[in-house]
Parts: C-alpha cells; structure tokens; sequence
C-alpha cells in the first residue's frame, strides 16, 4: 500500500496506522475511513475492494465526496471511504481521500477524445498483447506502447498471441534489445498461458491491445471467472455483455482455478492506442540506462535524434572499441530514436 502524504495526513489530522491515539466521537469522520482499492468505474459509481487479503475482504459501491471535486478516480487508486463500507446491498459509500499514486498511466487527448486522461493509476507493467498474425502485427503500436509505459516509469511485457499462425522470431528481434521481456501464446497451449501468469504473478499489469489480437481470450485463461468471452450477449438487454468501455481490475489467481490470489490484471476494453504528445524525451531516455548515461554529455536541448548536431549518442556509437560493440551500440540507439519518432506518429 503506498504510504499516504503527510501533508494530507496534517489535514485531515488522521494519525498514521500505527497511531496509538483512542478513538472517539470527537475526531472528524474520516479517522474512521478505510483504504480500498478502485476495480471499476461506471457513470460515478466506483467498486472499491476494501481490507484486502484478510478475512472480510469485500467489495463496495462508492461515490466521491464533495471534497474531492472534479479529481478523477481511476482503477488503480487506492483511497479512504467513509460511511457504510459494509458492502451490503443498496449501500453507497464516499471516497473522500485519494491516495498518492506510484505512477500513471495517462493517454493524450485525441480525435476522439479531447481530453488529456488517466487511464489506469498505480500499475507497475504494461502488457502490450499483439498478434503474430489476424491481424497483422503493428509495431508503430507497440512502440507507442512502450513509449507510454516508459513515461509512466512502468514495465513493459510484450506478449505475442497466436503463435500457431506465425513465427516470433521476427518481433522478438525487435523487442528484446529494449529490454522488453517478450512471452509468446497461443491459445492451445496451456503452458504458455502460465508463463504469461508468471509474469503477472505479485504485480498490477494492465493489459492493452487492438480488437481480434486474443486478449480476452488471455484473460479468460488466466482469470476464468472473468469470462470476457466476445460476443457473448446479454438475454435481457440483447446487447453484448461488455458495453462499458473502462477499465476493470481483476484478481489474478496463482494458478488455473486456485483460490489464492496474488496480483492484479487491469482490462482496458476502451484504449486500442496512447496519444503521446504529453511524453518527454527525458522519461524515455530514463528506461535506456546506457544511453542515458551518454546523454548526459549532449549540448544543452540536444533532442537525441537522427539529425542532432553534436549529440553525444552518435559520438558513443563511433567510440565503439570493437564491431560487436558497434552493432550493439547502433541497435539500441536505433530503437530509442524508432521510439522517440513514434511520439509524432498517428496510430
Ligand atoms: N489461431 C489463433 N486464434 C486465436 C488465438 N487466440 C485467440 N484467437 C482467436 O482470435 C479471435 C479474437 O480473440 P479475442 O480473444 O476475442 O480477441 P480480443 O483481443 O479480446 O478482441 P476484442 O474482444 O475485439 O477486443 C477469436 O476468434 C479467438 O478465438 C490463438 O492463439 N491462435
Ligand atoms: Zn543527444
């Protein structure tokens, strides 16, 4: 759990958990908040999982308190909700504190969506889930992907779906000089499903990817009780069953059908893709330890690309003291300029 500000702390005058200060009537409402963790969001009605992993962990309806104003709360938040946090029926709580959050993940405003969001708080890996075929890879995408994920200061796992139709080989070249850890599914083959889980396994992971890649078909497997099956639709409405498009956390099971948690997946039906214009230059160099070393002595401003005059990252490749060292070298920075030109790209 992330540890609260003190500044917030001051404010509402709570004593920290290990606080040795009697309750009484006199303290302000909130003293008696619990922290939960926001699973889903649907037209201001927030499911929050309070007292996780102890014996009356149970899942509540919230809505936001005054006090928070138009801050957004998004899956992933931890936050303190006060008033009937029973979780029984009919009941509404309110979240009236957000907690500092240990990263974002955000996606620019685009055509579609004028806004600049918060998609998901607190994830610590990205799984970008990718076909190796129907459809057809998109590496533009996944290089958005990583770029956003790097912003965010995330992981990022690249998981190559249908590898009966295709081979990894190619991808995986790719991918791998980044330091992005690449899996490889498909969807008849059990055992690549848990190398998946693995990965996921004590982690908050937030799974994106385009429409047919087989990513509710990976969620299915891996949590079954989510049954996101596509096109699955609904008796009584008659639509299908996932009309809302934000995101959703699941409980992540340590095995196939275990009752023993440990982690969370986040589904993102709604994000095919990141607006990157919001990202700096600075964060992605940030995930390319190397090369951000060498950057240290570029001139003032120096924008690291093809045509910078003078940056130190074309100097450290002609440096090289040997033609391994080169090659190496001119791959890793040829994969942070393909990124950083990828910010500029439409998806
Ligand atoms: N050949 C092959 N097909 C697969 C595999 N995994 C999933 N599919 C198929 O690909 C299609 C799309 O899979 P879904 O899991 O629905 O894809 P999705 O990414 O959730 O797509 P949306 O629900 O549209 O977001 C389905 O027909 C799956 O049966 C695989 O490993 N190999
Ligand atoms: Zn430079």
């Amino acid at each position: 759990m992330a540890r609260r500000a003190v500044d917030e702390e001051a404010r509402f005058g709570r004593p920290s958990k290990r606080g040795s200060r009697p309750r009484s009537k006199q303290r302000p409402e909130h003293a008696d908040a619990v922290t939960g963790l926001i699973v889903g969001v649907d037209r201001g009605r927030y499911r929050v999982v309070v007292d996780e992993g102890e014996a009356d962990e149970r899942e509540i309806v919230a809505m936001k308190a005054r006090e928070i104003g138009r801050t957004r709360v998004v899956v992933g938040d931890l936050v303190d909700v006060v008033g009937d946090t029973s979780g029984a029926e009919g009941t509404l709580a309110r979240i009236v504190r957000i907690q500092d959050r240990t990263s974002v993940l955000r996606r620019t405003a685009d055509d579609t969506d004028p806004y600049e969001r918060i998609v998901v708080a607190n994830a610590d890996q990205l799984v970008v889930v990718t076909a190796l075929a129907q459809p057809e890879p998109r590496t533009g995408m996944i290089d958005r992907c990583v770029v956003a994920a790097y912003d965010a200061g995330m992981d990022v796992l690249l998981c190559l779906t249908k590898a009966d139709l295709a081979d990894p080989a190619p991808l995986r070249g790719l991918y791998e000089p980044l330091g992005v850890d690449v899996v490889v599914t498909r969807r008849d083959d059990a055992t690549s499903v848990e190398e998946v889980r693995e990965r996921l396994r004590g982690r908050t992971s937030v799974l994106v990817g385009h429409s047919g890649v087989g990513k509710s078909t990976l969620i299915n497997a891996l949590v079954p009780d989510a049954r996101r099956a596509t096109g699955v639709v609904n008796d009584v409405t008659g639509r299908g069953r996932h009309t809302s498009t934000s995101a959703v956390a699941l409980r992540l099971p340590v095995a196939p059908g275990a009752d023993e948690y440990d982690g969370w997946v986040i589904d993102t039906p709604g994000v095919r893709s990141f607006g990157l214009a919001h990202v700096e230059v600075e964060h992605v160099l940030a995930a390319f330890e190397d090369l951000d070393d060498v950057a240290a002595e570029c001139p003032r401003g120096c924008t690291h690309l093809d045509d910078a005059p003078d940056c130190a990252l074309d100097e450290w490749v002609e440096a090289s003291p040997d033609d391994e060292t080169r090659a190496v070298r001119t791959a890793r920075l040829a994969s942070f300029r393909r990124l950083l030109a990828s910010r500029a790209a439409a998806d």
